[in-house]
């Protein structure tokens, strides 16, 4: 249960459904972790920035500590975007070509900038982690980093297709659209927003594919009812004040992952 690398735990359920994340090991304090600080700030923001942002992300439930094997673990309580699902397609997009701080030591700038170069350098985020249940072969397929370290800027592509479910057909274009949608909210956010630049930042998206398995002749409000699809900022362990400036690091990303999320739509039979 705990990572040896990291000397945590990884992410846990609270009883009540919402998701707890294990904090900075060393923190025992709130105030001694930048992503809860970051969490609070934007929680009880009056800056209209802040407060768009506090809804582009999962809603924040303060922190809690949790006995793991004898140790207090510190974590934040979030909402738990795939709470419910029957089967859960979770895709983590981490954004940015550029993922560590810039005052980051060096052998942590040269091994982060030697990652996942095939979707990096190409559409300006990687894929560290995609789960999707695929409905027509009716199984479950969980990808983890070597996946998303084997992608390019070209099959970065059937890798949409296939955490969307394409071969569904025409059933998965309001998922699409919903999704689209959110990532404009976000993709709107940064194009006004001078505040923050994230490193290692990422875009989750998720949605249940069970509403894809009734079949024909449901109308767009009863896929998007069941599938309930979800685009949302998280990660944000390395926020860095922007000074004025664009977050053209993650911005570049964003609109590729809008790209693709299109390209699959447009692609897909009409009814
Ligand atoms: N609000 C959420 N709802 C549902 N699933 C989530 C949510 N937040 C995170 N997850 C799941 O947990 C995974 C890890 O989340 P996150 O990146 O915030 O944690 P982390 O400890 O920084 O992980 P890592 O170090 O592996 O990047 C995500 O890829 C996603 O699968
Ligand atoms: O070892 P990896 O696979 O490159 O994963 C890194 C790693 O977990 C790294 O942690 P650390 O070893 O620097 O403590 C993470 O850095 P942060 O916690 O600073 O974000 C990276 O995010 C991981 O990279 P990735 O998930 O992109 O493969």
């Amino acid at each position: 249960m705990f990572n040896a690398k990291k000397g945590m735990v990884g992410i846990m359920m609270h009883n009540d459904g919402s998701l707890l994340k294990p904090v900075c090991p060393d923190a025992t304090e709130p105030l001694e972790d930048d992503e809860i600080r970051f969490y609070e700030k934007i929680s009880n923001a009056e800056d209209p920035i802040d407060k768009e942002l506090a809804t582009l992300t999962p809603k924040y439930f303060g922190t809690q500590k949790v006995k793991v094997a004898d140790r207090d673990v510190l974590c934040m309580k979030m909402e738990n975007f795939t709470y419910g699902f029957r089967h859960a397609c979770v895709l983590d997009l981490k954004m940015g070509r550029v993922t560590s701080i810039p005052t980051a030591p060096e052998e942590k700038r040269k091994h982060e900038a030697s990652k996942y170069l095939g979707t990096r350098a190409t559409v300006g985020f990687s894929v560290p982690g995609m789960a999707v249940y695929d409905v027509t072969n009716a199984s479950a397929i969980q990808h983890g980093k070597p996946f998303g370290k084997a992608l390019d800027g070209k099959s970065v592509l059937d890798a949409f297709r296939t955490f969307l479910n394409a071969p569904c057909g025409s059933g998965v274009r309001p998922i699409c659209d919903s999704l689209l949608a959110q990532l404009g909210r976000i993709d709107s956010w940064f194009s006004r927003q001078r505040r923050y630049k994230f490193f290692a930042s990422s875009i989750l998206l998720t949605y249940d594919a069970a509403a894809l398995l009734a079949g024909a002749g449901r109308s767009e409000e009863q896929v998007l009812a069941a599938a309930r699809p979800i685009a949302r900022m998280i990660d944000f362990a390395h926020a860095w004040p922007a000074d004025g400036e664009p977050d053209a690091n993650y911005q570049e990303g964003l609109r590729n992952v809008i790209r693709l999320v299109t390209e699959v739509r447009d692609a897909l039979p009409t009814a």
